[in-house]
């Protein structure tokens, strides 16, 4: 799925309305409508476990009165089992056909089959009242056909304008008056809090995706209102006071519990604190085709299974082929750990393993060999040579080489530690490897005092998996800076000193140097813990390993490190409990 920025979403917009001549109101009536049926389906969830309420046909006697109300009686068992002749099996139905012989099943006659607009019928409708807030935009005219479908669906409705109504303009001008005519009760924000006692629910449509920094006035006022009445609230596209393209949330944000997004997925959805403002998210269309981002040549993606394989040429089977032996799978060279932090090296050389490579060798300073005899049975050991205390040095970068000669990648960093001519080291090691390259953890500080971009460059690969830390220090800025965008600056970092970049941390991102972007969701706060990005390094490199290109590797390595995590976590009662090793075992 992509995921776009504000402006790539306006270009979209604009071509859908130019070149394929679809009205822009007709967008935002598909828009509203599909807001309004994400409201109903989250009344219905909240009504099951209610105590069911008789079906309207039923109370009113039996035979309908309307056909609104039939309807109403009708949507109960469809939404729960949709499918022809559900209908029958209700309450509306038996009293139907209780009242109305002809509609009953006759024998050996044919049966009418008729269903309504199920995604548009709202049970329990009567126990609902949602106060919508509406702003200037289109945004707020996403909000006021949301509002008209509500009122249908038989959901009272009350409209609450953040501005003068009189100050809409274009399509959102249209909306007001259909809201008007349509008689939907209306009022403007006149300051303060407004009371929210009366409401089941909110509907923020107060800013999209043409928002410009932080909400002013009375939509500040509503939104810092809205949050501090405990009601539940859907954004339109984006909770208001979010920024649709970093995920930095303005003061004040709305905190939405479901977020109805339009079109195609924002990045600032997808990155934290954004993520965290957004609650549930639903992406749904509104008739702007989803091949246009292709065609437009956008290439920013939410990471998933489809993506790996439709975008990326991943086999996300990992099928190995009958006849393979260990050499088919490829062999990993890891250089990492030193006396007080071994483990990160053996963490990474473990987890290239369970990724699926046929060898891995893990090189250590040569005093460390005797103490890690057995540490993983399944591990080749080798001497790096190294100091007489266990940690490395310069003269170490020449028999990483040398091991690293007949191997399919090298992954160096973990638990190195900083050592005097580490930059040297690091230096004779980029230039030299002739195979793909992940570079992680200390390697990273190392390679942030370095001038790299004057190096020899390199025809393989180089993967960078900093976390936010090592990044900012890589990018000389601040670590808040780094979090406040991370895809535009993993994008830009990847593309000016064309290298993979991954930028780990929740949600994380993966650049490449031809500008394509990818944002995994896999994982959960649980793998916060020392030793979970040595296991990435290790995966990354296993998969290099076994032939994936560089991006493939990077992306398919984190997704798989996140799932593994999401599993690792099933197998503990407390996600807290999770360690790296835990990680490694549910790969
Ligand atoms: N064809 C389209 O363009 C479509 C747009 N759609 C909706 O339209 C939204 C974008 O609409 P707009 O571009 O009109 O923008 P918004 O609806 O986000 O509103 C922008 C308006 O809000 C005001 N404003 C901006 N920043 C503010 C701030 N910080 N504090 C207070 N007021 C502020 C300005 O008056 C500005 O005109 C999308 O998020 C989506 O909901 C949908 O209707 C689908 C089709
Ligand atoms: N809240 C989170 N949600 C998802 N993944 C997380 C979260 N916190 C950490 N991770 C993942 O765990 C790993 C931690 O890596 P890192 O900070 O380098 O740890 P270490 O250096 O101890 O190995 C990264 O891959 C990161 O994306
Ligand atoms: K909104």
């Amino acid at each position: 799925m992509h995921i776009v920025t504000a402006e790539e979403m306006r270009r979209l917009d604009r071509i859908t309305i130019e070149r394929l001549g679809i009205p822009a109101v007709a967008l935002m009536e598909n828009a509203g409508r599909a807001i309004a049926e994400e409201i109903i389906a989250l009344c219905r969830r909240r009504g099951v476990g209610r105590a069911p309420l008789p079906a309207r046909a039923a109370r009113d006697g039996g035979a309908p009165h309307s056909a609104g109300a039939w309807a109403a009686g009708a949507a109960h068992e469809e939404a729960a089992a949709p499918g022809a002749g559900a209908a029958w099996n209700t309450a509306a139905g038996r009293a139907l056909r209780g009242g109305n012989p002809s509609g009953g099943a006759l024998a050996g006659a044919p049966k009418l089959h008729i269903s309504g607009d199920a995604a548009l019928m709202a049970e329990h409708a009567e126990d609902e009242h949602w106060l919508v807030l509406v702003g200037k935009g289109n945004n707020g005219g996403d909000g006021l056909v949301a509002a008209r479908y509500l009122r249908e669906a038989g959901i009272a409705v009350s409209l609450l304008y953040a501005v003068p109504p009189e100050s809409l303009t274009g399509e959102a001008a249209l909306q007001r008056d259909a809201a008007a005519a349509m008689g939907l009760p209306a009022a403007v924000h006149g300051g303060g809090s407004p009371g929210f006692a009366g409401y089941s629910g909110v509907l923020d449509a107060l800013l999209g995706t043409g928002a410009a920094g932080a909400p002013r006035g009375a939509y500040a006022e509503l939104i810092a209102a809205v949050n501090g009445s405990g009601k539940p609230v859907v954004s339109a596209d984006i909770p208001s006071g979010l920024n649709a393209d970093t995920g930095e949330t303005h003061e004040p944000c709305i905190q939405a519990s479901l977020t109805v997004c339009l079109a195609f997925l924002k990045r600032g959805l997808l990155q934290y604190p954004g993520s965290g403002a957004a609650g549930r998210i639903v992406v749904r269309s509104i008739g702007i085709p989803a091949g246009l981002a292709r065609e437009e040549g956008l290439s920013a993606y939410w990471l998933t299974p489809a993506v790996l394989e439709g975008v990326l040429g991943v086999d996300v089977s990992r099928r190995r082929v009958p006849d393979g032996h260990k050499g088919t799978y490829g062999h990993v060279l890891v250089a990492a750990g030193s006396l007080r932090m071994s483990g990160a090296g053996l963490i990474a050389a473990r987890a290239s393993l369970r990724a699926g490579c046929g060898l891995a060798t893990w090189a250590v300073p040569g005093k460390l060999l005797p103490l890690l005899v057995g540490a993983a049975p399944e591990l080749m050991l080798a001497d790096a040579g190294g100091q007489a205390d266990g940690t490395w040095n310069a003269e170490a970068a020449e028999e990483v080489l040398n091991l690293a000669e007949k191997k399919d990648v090298l992954a160096v960093g973990p638990g190195i530690g900083r050592f005097q001519e580490d930059k040297e080291w690091l230096k004779r090691i980029w230039e030299g490897a002739e195979c793909p390259l992940v570079v992680d953890a200390d390697a990273l500080n190392i390679l942030a005092e370095c001038d790299y971009r004057s190096w020899k460059s390199r025809r393989e690969p180089v993967i960078l998996t900093p976390h936010p830390g090592e990044m900012a220090r890589l990018a000389g800025v601040s670590t808040m800076e780094i979090q406040r965008d991370r895809i535009g600056l993993a994008l830009s970092y990847a593309r000016e000193r064309g290298v993979i970049l991954v930028l780990k941390g929740a949600h994380t991102v993966i650049a490449s140097p031809d500008g394509r972007i990818f944002v995994n969701t896999t994982g959960h706060p649980g793998m916060a813990t020392g030793g979970a990005g040595d296991c990435l390094t290790g995966i990354i490199a296993g998969l290099l390993a076994q032939g994936l290109e560089g991006v493939q590797a990077a992306a398919f390595g984190v997704y798989l490190h996140g799932l593994a995590g999401e599993k690792a976590a099933l197998l503990r009662d407390d996600p807290a409990s999770v360690i790296a090793s835990d990680i490694i075992e549910a790969l």
